[in-house]
């Protein structure tokens, strides 16, 4: 068993109601969310952002991610993640590891939610969890009680989840279905 990672649920609110945030947001956090999902900008608008290790160390002096800060590591509040879309190599990521606290791996093109999962993607999860057992790694798109397995399965363990979460018929259910699931994946790593 991994003796640092949790499994942590965090429901994408660009698929919520955007004119009742406030009222969306609690709603999910009084549902079990471990946190929340905010896209601050996807691929469509910013296509080409220059990226390298400056951008991260500097991220990391100046960034209070305000789901870290209230959420998750509370006596390490300044985190910072790298993110890589579909078309993009894991070798790529991988040469910020030591400079990131998480890893997202996008299993949809960014844009908008309710795309279909893109399983190929677990090829990535799988070779980061092998290297890095203590990784934070994240998914975000198409991701629900149909395809958790998966990425539970490849190692993922902070979960974003737009429509799956959001339309359920019982949030709290489907929260609570996809931490267990990545619990006991976790559990026998
Ligand atoms: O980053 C995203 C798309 O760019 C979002 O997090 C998206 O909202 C996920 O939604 P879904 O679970 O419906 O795929």
């Amino acid at each position: 068993m991994s003796r640092n990672l949790r499994a942590l649920i965090g429901p994408s609110i660009l698929n919520a109601d955007l004119s009742k945030l406030h009222e969306e947001s609690q709603k999910l956090l009084d549902n079990g969310a471990d946190y929340l999902h905010l896209d601050v900008m996807d691929g469509h608008f910013v296509p080409n952002l220059t990226f390298g290790h400056p951008v991260v160390k500097c991220l990391r002096s100046k960034i209070k991610s305000a789901f870290f800060e209230t959420h998750m590591m509370v006596s390490k509040p300044e985190q910072v993640g790298v993110a890589i879309k579909p078309g993009t190599p894991v070798s790529e990521v991988e040469k910020y590891i030591s400079l990131s606290d998480m890893v997202l791996i996008m299993t949809v093109e960014p844009g908008f939610g309710g795309q279909k999962f893109m399983e190929d993607q677990m090829l990535k999860v799988k070779y980061l969890r092998d290297q890095y057992p203590e990784l934070n790694i994240e998914v975000d798109g198409g991701v629900g009680p149909a395809t958790i397995g998966c990425c539970a399965n490849a190692g993922a363990n902070m979960i974003v989840s737009g429509t799956a979460v959001i339309g359920a018929a019982d949030q709290a259910e489907t929260i609570k279905l996809l931490r267990k699931t990545v619990q006991e994946a976790i559990y026998k790593l």
